[in-house]
């Protein structure tokens, strides 16, 4: 295998004889943070639970900072930190007395759990909520919590399954701010699960597009578009006035244009396989016309999302578009 931090191949869990991961091959390099997109039951938590030898695999190997999850879990607990969508803290005792009952299970010496744990609640800003229960914590709070928790036992992988679910859009900013910030002062390797396609891209090096149990697609949004898209992967829009029959065929004779879709009399939105801007702008100039707009419009994971997921996904996720 190479040396990726997380290495997956050919991962397969069937449950009932349906495959919940089916054939799931995956390298995640030191420092990167990468986002497993996908809709309800695509197999994102499975994968997860065997990353941390929660959960054997039907077949296929995986490997977390070089070791066997499956054969040694207990070895990848000390080393990976799992923050669960369901993460639950002792209701009755201080942000910092959960932190310091985390420590002492990972066997961290008293005075420097404290040491940890007073810092990491400055860091994740709560700062001023040391001693307040975390029965009275927001929900944005105990993820916060959640992501002090993980790190105190200092690991060099973080697994977050759905870290902003249930929070309202600032504290949203604020903990993948924090995620990034973490990532790159401390140098984690961050692995998390999605399905805010916006979230994801604003932090994600790469992303993972996760679709019932496969993998359909990998990289950071400008290749996954180049995969997905294929021939498509940028339109050009021009408002120009007249658009005469003859300009019209001379742009869809250009080998990089695969589309034209007319708008209107004077609006369209030129398909192609790579930006042409200058080149199209240079030859609507040959004929006499009033060139009002032209402008191009990129593919984000938006689009990747919908085309992908249309029809499979409940109707959350389209209603996330932060
Ligand atoms: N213990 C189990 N027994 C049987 N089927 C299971 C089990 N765990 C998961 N599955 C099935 O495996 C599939 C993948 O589920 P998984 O929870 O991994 O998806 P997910 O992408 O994490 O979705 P979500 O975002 O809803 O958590 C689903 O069809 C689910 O019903």
């Amino acid at each position: 295998m190479s040396e990726g931090i997380i290495e997956i191949q050919q991962l397969t869990k069937i449950y009932d004889d349906i495959p919940a991961v089916n054939g799931l091959s995956l390298s995640i390099k030191q420092g990167e943070i990468f986002g497993l997109l996908g809709p309800n039951g695509a197999g994102k938590s499975t994968t997860i639970f065997m990353l941390l030898g929660l959960t054997e695999p039907t077949s296929g190997q995986l490997r977390v900072c070089g070791i066997d999850s499956t054969k040694y879990p207990l070895e990848v607990k000390k080393r990976v930190g799992y923050l669960p969508d369901d993460l639950g803290f002792y209701q009755h005792m201080s942000g910092l007395n959960n932190l310091l009952y985390t420590a002492s299970l990972n066997g961290i010496p008293k005075e420097e759990a404290e040491e940890r744990a007073y810092m990491l609640l400055e860091q994740v800003g709560l700062g001023d909520a040391i001693h307040k229960k975390t029965g009275k914590y927001s929900r944005g709070m105990k993820q916060r919590l959640g992501l002090a928790d993980v790190l105190i036992k200092e690991p060099e992988v973080i697994i977050l399954d759905e870290p902003t679910l249930g929070i309202d859009p600032e504290g949203v900013r604020e903990i993948l701010h924090l995620i990034k910030e973490l990532n790159e002062e401390k140098g984690i390797t961050v692995l998390l699960s999605s399905h805010h396609l916006h979230q994801v891209q604003q932090i994600c090096d790469r992303v993972g597009i996760f679709v019932k149990g496969k993998l359909l697609a990998e990289g950071n949004v400008e290749s996954l578009t180049e995969q997905l898209f294929e021939r498509e992967a940028i339109i050009i829009h021009v408002e120009a006035e007249p658009l005469s029959d003859e300009l019209l065929q001379e742009l869809q004779q250009l080998d990089e244009v695969s589309r034209i879709d007319y708008l209107g009399s004077s609006s369209i939105d030129i398909h192609c396989q790579k930006d042409i801007t200058p080149k199209i702008a240079k030859l609507i100039m040959n004929y006499e016309v009033d060139l009002s707009n032209i402008s191009k419009k990129n593919f984000g994971l938006d689009e990747i999302y919908h085309l992908y997921f249309e029809g499979r996904e409940t109707n959350d996720t389209h209603k996330d578009k932060r």
